[in-house]
């Protein structure tokens, strides 16, 4: 669960060292500007230069404290705001891995890019342009209103009316205008980064298909959506801003107007009513900035909402409040494995994917597993590794896997899917994720396993710089075959080295003989392991040891058939 008032509270500290900063450099700007005020009229009096000695060095003293501590409240409160952006944006992380992949489809992919990238910055930019402002704001203007008052009372009133008209009005109309261009804001900020990332992977199928001015037009459209509603926030803002000053230029006037009569009337000392009307400048410097921390809170609850979506959405699988471990094998190598009328649904499905399986896998068995599309090999696949809940049994070594926590069950059991990410990054690099740190020489066997020696030689030869293993892949594996990739997805799977695998279709995109040959090499290098290999392609003998055969899917019912959910898909073991 992301908590974002756990974090700030983790931060806290840091971001009250960022706020008290903050305010000393502001009371310093308002310090300058009073002491300022004096010095010039003081010295046109003329007195011994004793008399203004100690004005002349505060004014000196305010100057540079003005600028040294504002320069400190950005580092403390920017290293503060990043420290709780980490934090925040790595606990968003870890749910969203929680939630993959079977609870992830509601959202997409652009749309979780935005949330995890701006709203996260929304949210963060609320303690440094929101939360902080306010309390120098609120620091100052007590600080002011104080000085004015002792100075002279009548001023002192109406810098507080003015203050408080700036401090409550301003921000209302600013936060009240743009409310609602706040709220399209987040949703068209989502459609932009996903028509933008739509466009960008589909750009050959869009080219190829005549598409792609279709497709340019719908983004330029969101594009001016988002334009029209940051217009819409500036000028709100803006208008916050018009009446800050205007209350700006009451107090300034209002303290000429009580401060001219007053010094005729005595009351007042001459060289004061520079400093009466220079303090009410100061005082609204970081009133003038509380509109937009307004506008900035909206954006950040906006965001905070789009994050606890994520947040609290049920997990498909959560893990159990005391998990077990595995039990191990007594004759060692991988657990022996159980499945008894296992049911499966996907998270929003209706009916079950897979449905009444039953099937006892021994601890280095190889298992093949075939059936027509849609049968649910891939979705046996999904639950073995722990995406997904189930009804049944499926137990590894005795423990059913409902009791084991999902981590633990991914340090035994080890997928190589149909879709298998390849990364924009070196071949090396790519196959490491599976072993961080492993040697070349085990990068290269692995890819000598999943039938890529070839491959790998001729990168070899064609990369003078260094070896085939340095090979950048391009995004998503553009430089390479769909073959290579799954291939690689393959090699990257068997580096793993889990006890259990599965490799679902890992002759998908091969041709006959290649298919053979990759699967033969993989089957060497799977000795002592349990395996499933999914399939749509008989298998070539030797490979596996048995071979089970999923039922077709169930034809979906019609809408007002009886007892649609007593279909019964019983593997043929
Ligand atoms: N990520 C998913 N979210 C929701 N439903 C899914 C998901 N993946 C698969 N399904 C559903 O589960 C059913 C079985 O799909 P599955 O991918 O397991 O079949 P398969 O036998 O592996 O098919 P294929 O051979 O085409 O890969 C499908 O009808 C599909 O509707």
């Amino acid at each position: 669960m992301v908590n974002t008032a756990r974090i700030r509270n983790t931060i806290a500290l840091r971001l009250g060292a960022g706020a008290a900063l903050g305010a000393l450099s502001q009371l310093s700007a308002l310090a300058l500007l009073a002491v300022s005020g004096y010095l010039i009229s003081r010295a046109w009096q003329q007195p011994p230069i004793l008399y203004l000695m100690w004005a002349v060095t505060s004014v000196r003293l305010f100057g540079i404290s003005r600028g040294v501590l504002r320069y400190a409240e950005r580092l403390v409160s920017h290293d503060a705001a990043f420290r709780g952006l980490e934090r925040l944006r790595l606990a968003v992380w870890r749910k969203l891995v929680r939630l993959a992949p079977a609870g992830l489809p509601v959202w997409r992919s652009g749309d979780l890019q935005a949330r995890l990238i701006d709203d996260v910055d929304g949210v963060g930019d609320r303690w440094l342009r929101g939360t902080l402002p306010a309390i120098s704001a609120a620091i100052v203007a007590i600080a002011a209103v104080t000085l004015q008052f002792t100075l002279l009372p009548a001023a002192g009133i109406i810098l507080a009316a003015s203050l408080g008209a700036a401090a409550l009005l301003a921000p209302a109309l600013a936060a009240w205008s743009s409310r609602l261009a706040m709220r399209t804001t987040a949703a068209a900020r989502a459609d932009l980064t996903h028509g933008v990332q739509s466009c960008l992977h589909g750009r050959e199928e869009l080219v190829a298909t005549g598409t792609d001015t279709v497709a340019l037009e719908r983004v330029l459209h969101t594009d001016a959506q988002l334009r029209a509603a940051h217009a819409r926030i500036a000028w709100t803002a803006g208008l916050g801003q018009g009446a800050g000053l205007l209350a700006m230029a009451v107090a300034v006037l209002g303290a000429l107007a009580t401060g001219i009569p007053a010094l005729g009337a005595g009351t007042l000392d001459g060289v004061l009513l520079a400093v009466i009307t220079l303090v009410p400048l100061a005082a609204f410097e970081p009133v003038l900035a509380l509109p937009a921390a307004v506008q900035q809170a909206g954006i950040a609850k906006d965001c905070g909402r789009r994050l606890v979506e994520i947040t609290e959405t049920a997990e498909p699988r959560p893990d159990p409040v005391e998990p077990l471990e595995v039990e191990p094998n007594p004759a060692g190598g991988p657990p022996y494995i159980e499945i008894k009328r296992l049911a499966v649904t996907w998270p929003g499905s209706p009916a079950p994917a897979l449905k009444g399986l039953d099937l006892t896998i021994q601890p280095g068995e190889r298992v093949g597993i075939t059936g027509p599309s849609g049968s649910g090999k891939s979705t046996l696949a999904a639950a073995l590794m722990g995406f997904l809940p189930y009804e049944g049994n499926l137990r590894f070594g005795g423990v059913e896997l409902s009791e084991l926590d999902g981590d633990t069950i991914r340090q035994t059991v080890g997928l190589c899917s149909q879709n298998a990410h390849i990364f924009d990054t070196t071949l090396a690099e790519n196959l490491r994720l599976a072993r961080p740190g492993a040697p070349e020489t085990e990068l290269a066997r692995a890819l000598r396993w999943a039938g890529l020696r070839d491959w790998l030689d001729a990168l070899d030869r064609a990369n003078a710089n260094g070896t085939g293993l340095d090979t950048l892949l391009g995004e998503h594996g553009r430089a390479v075959s769909g073959g290579e990739r799954g291939r690689i997805a393959l090699a990257r799977c068997l580096l793993a080295d889990r006890e259990v695998l599965i490799l679902d279709e890992p002759d998908a995109h091969l041709d006959a003989a290649t298919a053979e040959r990759v699967l033969r090499t993989t089957a060497a290098a799977l000795e002592g392991k349990t395996a499933i290999i999914i399939t749509h392609r008989p298998l070539p003998a030797g490979v596996v040891d048995r071979v089970i055969s999923l039922d077709p899917p169930p034809v979906p019912a019609p809408r007002d058939a009886p007892n649609s959910s007593t279909v019964d898909i019983a593997p043929a073991v």
